[in-house]
């Protein structure tokens, strides 16, 4: 048991998948793992374990932000002894090429946020990055799929609602998409020599304009999570 989780020691496998929305947990949790058990209600941040052909894998709500994701990162990494974690998150679109539901492996998560620099001090601006390995894997599952995927640097931000924010420079910089997790789980990562890759759908295209809706930000973006399960078990 830990804080913010309330599992018995064992009950989390050590490949997790990470969604922001406890919801779109317990969709991955009834519609991709069999034997699926839920381990942890507390503040409904839910968790499940149960099998992906046969392979023990969990699914842990994140909620909204990096504070919220290093808590669950860091619990799940140093109290369950998590070894391999893969957000499955949504994004706002950036780069003019991305459409609605491509998906984008975030190599690198540049960030807004303070985290690093409340770790490295001022004088190291720390790249977060994505483990290689499972960055290679995810890339390699999805071309074998014939699935079109974008890889590179996308930008965890502090606030959603962001109106101070230099979208066209940060796009001239080849960031693709803005999101709010993945700098802290690879920080988190990183701190633990743990595995993270962030799997991210296009929710909406901030600079277009077009979006998706709720209901499929939770349940319709099943690609991602099929790539992320392939990627941990396959
Ligand atoms: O869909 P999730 O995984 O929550 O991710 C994105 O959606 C939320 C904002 O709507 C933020 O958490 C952002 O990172
Ligand atoms: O953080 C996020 C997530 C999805 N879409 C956005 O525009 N921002």
């Amino acid at each position: 048991m830990s804080t913010h989780i309330n599992a018995d020691s064992g009950a989390i496998a050590e490949k997790v998948l990470l969604p922001g929305d406890p919801l779109r947990a317990k969709f991955i949790a009834e519609n991709f793992l069999t034997d699926s058990v839920c381990y942890n209600t507390v503040r409904s941040a839910l968790g499940y374990t149960g099998l992906y052909h046969g392979q023990r894998v969990s699914v842990q709500a994140t909620g909204m932000g990096m504070p919220s994701m290093a808590i669950y990162a860091h619990e799940l990494i140093v109290d369950y002894q998590v070894q391999q974690l893969i957000r499955v998150g949504t994004a706002g679109g950036l780069a003019p090429q991305l459409q609605l539901r491509d998906i984008v492996l975030a190599q690198g998560a540049s960030t807004d946020s303070s985290m690093p620099q409340n770790i490295f001090g001022s004088s190291i601006n720390f790249a977060p990055l994505a483990d290689f390995e499972l960055l290679h894997k995810a890339f390699d599952v999805a071309r074998a799929q014939d699935q079109s995927v974008t890889v590179g640097n996308v930008l965890g931000q502090d606030r959603f609602y962001d109106d101070a924010a230099d979208f066209s420079k940060l796009i001239n910089y080849g960031i693709l998409a803005a999101e709010m997790e993945t700098p802290a789980l690879y920080l988190a990562a990183a701190q633990y020599q743990r595995q993270a890759l962030a799997i991210l759908t296009i929710s909406n295209h901030i600079i277009t304009g077009a979006e998706t809706s709720a209901q499929a930000r939770e349940q319709e973006f099943g690609a991602m999570v099929q790539l992320a399960l392939k990627t941990l078990c396959d």
